[in-house]
């Protein structure tokens, strides 16, 4: 089985269902396990533009789907949570990002594995810190304290 890192992102459609509906989902993927998920975390979102805040959070999946598999598994979840795809940085039902597949390094036009932005994003490392702390001490997060963030106020923990 390969460990994965998926991130869970929502702020439309009450957003925490929305999250806890895809955690479901991904549960109940064939040759998968859902091993872990970090807490879920309110945050401010990023990007251009006003939107409602995010909810997010970052789950680890044992699979043997190949990555390509895997990555049209979660776009059919998406889909199933009424994703639309209108705008690039636009609020969404549900965003599901492969974050980490094994130590596998993947570049296709369809899918950049690790995720390419990950390591600027909080709302994507501290629900990470949850559950695989050990991930952030690896290269590709030069310059990243494991596990001290900035203090910030863009990021909280929802119902413990
Ligand atoms: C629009 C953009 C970049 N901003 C976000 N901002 C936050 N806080 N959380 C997200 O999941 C998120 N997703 C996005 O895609």
């Amino acid at each position: 089985m390969i460990r994965c890192y998926i991130a869970l992102g929502s702020n439309l459609g009450e957003p925490q269902k929305q999250v806890r509906s895809a955690l479901s989902a991904l549960a109940a993927l064939p040759n998968s396990a859902l091993v872990n998920c970090s807490r879920l975390y309110g945050s401010i979102a990023v990007g251009p533009g006003q939107q409602n805040d995010y909810v997010n959070a970052v789950a680890a999946l044992d699979t043997t789907l190949t990555a390509a598999q895997l990555l049209a598994a979660m776009q059919r979840i998406e889909a199933q949570h009424q994703r639309r795809r209108a705008e690039r940085w636009g609020p969404r039902t549900l965003d599901l990002d492969l974050l980490l597949y094994g130590e596998s390094r993947i570049n296709t036009d369809t899918l950049c594995v690790p995720h390419p932005r990950m390591h600027q994003r909080d709302f994507v490392l501290r629900p990470l810190t949850d559950i695989a702390p050990q991930k952030l001490l690896q290269s590709e997060f030069d310059g990243i304290n494991s596990g001290t963030f900035k203090d910030t106020d863009d990021l909280w923990v929802l119902n413990e």
